[in-house]
C-alpha cells in the first residue's frame, strides 16, 4: 500500500537453516514470472506438467513479492497465535465437524496421530472473503494486508499454475481457472500453522517423530510459503519418504486429491507428512503459512474426459463417474474426519478409510 505506513509487528524469528546433510527430495523449480505472458507459459507448461506427473511437488520462485514483503506476512502470521488471548480463541474456533469448515481456529491436540498421542498443531484459517468472517482483535490492522496475500495466492500464484496445468492437458487455458472463481462459494483459504514440539520424548517416541501423518492434501493445488524448518517430507517416486528444502522466498506448490480427481489420475496428489526437525533445529516452534486452493463448491470432481491428453493416455478414476462427490461433499468428509474418525490398519505404515466411495489413505 504506497503512501501508507503499514501498522508494526512484532518480528518472528525463525530458526537457521539446518547444517545436516539429510536425504533431499529433488523435483523441479520454476520461475514463475515467465508466467505473465502466453510465450513464458508455453515454455513452462511441460515442466509443470511433469512435475505435477511425477512428483506432484514443484517449486516456484519470482512469485512476485519481495524478500522483505514475505517476511513481513511471515511476522503476522504469527499473531494469531502468539498475541491471541487463549479465551478469545475458543471463541473463534472452527466448527470443524460441525460445518466440515477449517475457518477459524483448530486447536492444539485436536486430532490423534499414533499411539493415543494427540497433535501438537495449532491452525488459524482465513477464508477468502477475509472481511466477512470475525478475527481475532490483534488481526484487525492487518485485514488490509492480508486480503491483499489473499488474492496475490490466487491471481498471481494459483491461477497462473492452473493455466499450465490446463496446458499440460491440452484443454483450453481458462479450464481450471473457471473452476476456481474468486467469489465462487467454496473453502479456498489462507491457512496459518504453528508446530509446538511434543512435549515429551516418550510422546515423540510413541509417534514415531511424526508431527502430521502421511497424507494427500483435500483441495486442488496447495502454495506453501517456504520456511526454513526442515520437517516436510514427501514419498518419492520410489517408495522413500525424502525432505524437502528450503528456498528462500520460494514456494513449494503441490497437487491435492480434487485435481487427481479432475485430471483422471493424471497429476498426482502426492503423499506427505511433517516430522521432527533436524537436531540443531529441535526445541523451537516451527510457523507456516499456506494458500489451499479446493474447487468451487458445486463443481463435480470427475476427470476432464475431453483432454485430448487423458484420451491418449487413459483415465484412472477413484470411483464411477456417478458416485463422484462434489469438491463441497469432498472437502467437508474430509475435514470432518481427518484425525478424528477410525482407520482400517493395513500394515505397519498404511492406514484407510472410505470416503464418498473413494478409498483414502494415510501414513505414519
Ligand atoms: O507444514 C507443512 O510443511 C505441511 C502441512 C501440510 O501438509 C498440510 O497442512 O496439509
Ligand atoms: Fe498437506
Amino acid at each position: 500500500m504506497p503512501g501508507t505506513t503499514l501498522p508494526p509487528v512484532p518480528h518472528y524469528e525463525p530458526p537457521s537453516v539446518t547444517k545436516e546433510d539429510v536425504d533431499w527430495a529433488e523435483f523441479p523449480l520454476i520461475d514463475l514470472s515467465k508466467a505473465k505472458t502466453p510465450e513464458g507459459r508455453a515454455e513452462l507448461a511441460p515442466v509443470v506438467r511433469d512435475a505435477m506427473r511425477t512428483h506432484g511437488f514443484l517449486y516456484v520462485v519470482n512469485h512476485g513479492l519481495t524478500q522483505a514483503q514475505t517476511d513481513r506476512y511471515f511476522d503476522i502470521a504469527d499473531m494469531p497465535f502468539a498475541q491471541v488471548p487463549e479465551e478469545e480463541k475458543k471463541q473463534l474456533a472452527g466448527k470443524i465437524v460441525e460445518n466440515g469448515s477449517y475457518r477459524g481456529y483448530k486447536a492444539r491436540r485436536l486430532w490423534t496421530i499414533d499411539n493415543g498421542v494427540r497433535d501438537e498443531i495449532e491452525h488459524y484459517n482465513l477464508h477468502r472473503p477475509i472481511f466477512q468472517q470475525q478475527h481475532p482483535k490483534a488481526l484487525q490492522p492487518f485485514l488490509p494486508e492480508l486480503r491483499s496475500l489473499t488474492e496475490h495466492n490466487h491471481y498471481n500464484v494459483l491461477f497462473p499454475i492452473l493455466r499450465m496445468l490446463a496446458l499440460g492437458l491440452e484443454l483450453p487455458e481458462e479450464t481450471f481457472v473457471n473452476l476456481h472463481r474468486f467469489e465462487d462459494e467454496g473453502e479456498t483459504y489462507l491457512r496459518y500453522m504453528k508446530y509446538f514440539p511434543y512435549q515429551t520424548e516418550t510422546d515423540e517416541a510413541r509417534v514415531k517423530n511424526v508431527w502430521l501423518k502421511g497424507h494427500t492434501d483435500i483441495g486442488s493445488i496447495t502454495i506453501l510459503w517456504s520456511q526454513p524448518v526442515t520437517a516436510l517430507q514427501i514419498m518419492s517416486p520410489d517408495g522413500k519418504w525424502r525432505y524437502v528444502k528450503h528456498i528462500p522466498n520460494g514456494l513449494v506448490v503441490n497437487a491435492g486429491d480434487s485435481m487427481e480427481m479432475l485430471s483422471g489420475g493424471f497429476y498426482k496428489a502426492t503423499i506427505h507428512r511433517v516430522v521432527q526437525p533436524p537436531t540443531d533445529q529441535r526445541g523451537r516452534t516451527r510457523l507456516g503459512m499456506f494458500y489451499f486452493a479446493i474447487p468451487s463448491d458445486d463443481v463435480k470432481l470427475v476427470p476432464l474426459a475431453e483432454s485430448p491428453v487423458l484420451q491418449r493416455v487413459g483415465i484412472t478414476r477413484k470411483c464411477a463417474d456417478e458416485d463422484a462427490p462434489t469438491a463441497r461433499e469432498w472437502r467437508m468428509a474430509r475435514t470432518r474426519a481427518y484425525g478424528l474418525s477410525e482407520l482400517q490398519r493395513r500394515d505397519d505404515v498404511v492406514e484407510e478409510q472410505v470416503l464418498n466411495g473413494v478409498v483414502l489413505k494415510h501414513y505414519n
